[in-house]
């Protein structure tokens, strides 16, 4: 203790104290200790706090190099949705050098396409999507900017807005009436021979539907040589865009392009763009000519925009990607869709015969089916919405990216990280659906859950900004087409097609196809 002499005066007297005064060797002491034993406990907290936020989703222990590319197998929609038991919704593991997170319950979708959209909003980009630039023109994966917006309004607002939908019903319906035709003549002999490949007849058909509503001309014609080379390099470019590449795993080896994929990839597609070219020079010709055509070429040939945030045309390189992006964004995926259907209608047989019902009691059973009768056939769109559930055609989506270093859902995803959200398990999150893998197509009936982009238990279409820009089409296109099939024929398998129909094997290309393609017989129920 330390004491301080004080000499005070008061009215002549002087007075002497001591005041005792804090001992600064202890006040020091104090603070020392202070710090000895909190500042680490500051630290640990901090890096507590730090190392809490910068947590990485859990997931499966991966390869050195190789991370756990050899974990996902064959299906690996299915494969990663098995992980949810072990490390909840949202996965991280590594495909080569390739951060990934998946997403897989509607929770956490909701959280993403609700609150970080935008931070995901950039696609992973492939070395076959980089093929002839298809990356920057096509509006799939073009990134996130004034070109995009552009090109995404153009689609959705100016080309498949319900009200130009409505002005192309007669162009479907007549590539519909060719399909019912060409399966006619198949069904003569499709007994002697197990029954009709359907989802090709399918793919034709809708293939023809958009290149109608695209350059309003059949391309799948038998007449013409331009057509079929088209199509044939156009079936290219969805086999090579669907084969796992080495060169995305391990960027290195680009230069060495092992599988040739690249190489298979410009190829076809200098064969359609130079197809396409062809088109639009024709059609710079008739318009000279005067002549005028009201079609999706046409929208993007008058395009101007304010050459600002804007371009002020769109390049010819630009437009031919673009026509060839819609076929290969709507083809496979319908066709696909429909043999899912198929084969759960030809599983079910009860069902089928409800939703056949409906359609004799709606339509007649002498009149042809037609878009107009959509939107009173609750248990045909039940069954549509059911086998979207079940088996979306893009289980992961376009796969995503991260834009930025961001926390999501207390985790921290770094920069550049590829987002599976998955949607097949999304399709059967118990937590939203009752028997999630029973095909019950009734849980929709007076259900306002549908498929474009509100619903987060159910997006086969996606959601958010990159949501699919053909969902009215797709949606008409798939009723007219299963609503037709269904209503002009009866369906039969042979005892071989039924155990192939059980035989639930799956195969990855642009969308997820039945491994063992469904063959049927189809037998004419009307005039
Ligand atoms: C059954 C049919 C279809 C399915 C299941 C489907 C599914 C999808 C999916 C899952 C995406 C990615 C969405 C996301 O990342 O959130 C997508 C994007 C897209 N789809 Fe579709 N689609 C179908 C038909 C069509 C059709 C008919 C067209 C065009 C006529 C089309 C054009 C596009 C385009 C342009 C995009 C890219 C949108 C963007 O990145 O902003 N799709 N589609």
């Amino acid at each position: 203790m330390k004491l301080r002499y004080i000499q005070s005066t008061k009215r002549g007297s002087i007075t002497r104290t001591y005041q005792t005064l804090p001992d600064m060797d202890l006040v020091l002491k104090f603070f020392v200790w202070c710090i000895v034993i909190l500042a680490p406990a500051l630290v640990l907290l901090r890096q507590r706090m730090k190392s809490k936020s910068m947590r990485l989703p859990p997931g499966p222990p991966g390869w050195p190099v190789f991370g756990n590319m050899f974990q996902l197998g064959a299906m690996p929609h299915k494969t990663i949705a098995n992980l949810r038991k072990e490390y909840g919704p949202v996965v991280w593991f590594r495909i080569g050098s390739i951060n990934t997170m998946a997403v897989l319950n509607a929770k956490a979708a909701t959280e993403l396409f609700k609150n970080h959209d935008i931070t995901f909003v950039e696609r992973t980009i492939t070395e076959v999507m980089k093929s002839n630039g298809f990356n920057k023109a096509a509006l799939s994966l073009a990134p996130y900017g004034a070109y995009w917006r552009v090109m995404k309004r153009i689609m959705t607002v100016e080309m498949l807005v319900n009200k130009r939908i409505n002005e192309t019903v007669s162009i479907r319906q007549r590539c519909i009436n060719d399909m019912i035709q060409w399966i006619e003549k198949e069904s003569n002999s499709a007994k002697e021979i197990g029954g009709i490949h359907l989802a090709r007849f399918v793919f034709l058909a809708s293939f023809n539907m958009l290149g109608n509503l695209m350059l309003s001309r059949d391309l799948v014609d038998p007449q013409s040589e331009e057509g079929s080379e088209f199509f044939t390099a156009m079936m290219g470019l969805m086999e090579w865009s669907g084969h796992p590449n080495i060169v995305d795993l391990f960027p290195w080896l680009k230069w060495l392009d092992p599988q040739g994929l690249k190489r298979k990839m410009d190829r076809d597609q200098g064969i359609t763009l130079k197809v396409v070219a062809g088109f639009v020079a024709e059609r710079l010709k008739e318009r000279q000519d005067g002549k005028e055509k009201k079609d999706y070429l046409e929208v993007l040939l008058q395009f101007e925009g304010n050459g600002k945030d804007e371009p002020e045309k769109i390049s010819n390189h630009a437009l031919n990607i673009i026509i060839m992006e819609v076929f290969l964004a709507g083809s496979e995926t319908t066709s696909s869709t429909i043999e899912w259907v198929m084969v759960e209608l030809l599983s079910h047989p009860e069902t089928m015969i409800k939703v056949k019902n409906e359609l004799a009691e709606v339509i007649g059973k002498n009149n042809k089916f037609e878009e107009k009768y959509i939107e009173n056939l609750p248990y045909l769109q039940a069954v549509v919405k059911e086998t979207l559930r079940l088996h979306p055609p893009i289980p992961f989506l376009v796969p995503r990216k991260a834009t930025q270093d961001t926390d999501f859902m207390g985790y921290h995803i770094p920069k550049n990280t590829q987002v599976f959200v998955n949607a097949w398990a999304i399709g059967r999150d118990s937590d939203c659906w009752d028997e999630p893998s029973s095909f019950k197509p009734e849980r929709f009936l007076g259900s306002k859950i549908d498929y474009k982009g509100q619903h987060f238990e159910l997006i086969p279409f996606g959601a958010g900004r990159r949501i699919c820009a053909g969902i009215p089409l797709a949606h008409r296109m798939l009723h007219l087409v299963l609503g037709s099939l269904l209503h002009e024929f009866d369906w039969e398998i042979d005892e071989i097609a039924r155990n192939d129909i059980m035989d639930t094997r799956e195969r990855i290309g642009v969308t997820v196809r039945k491994m063992l393609p469904l063959k049927a017989i189809p037998i004419r129920c009307m005039i």
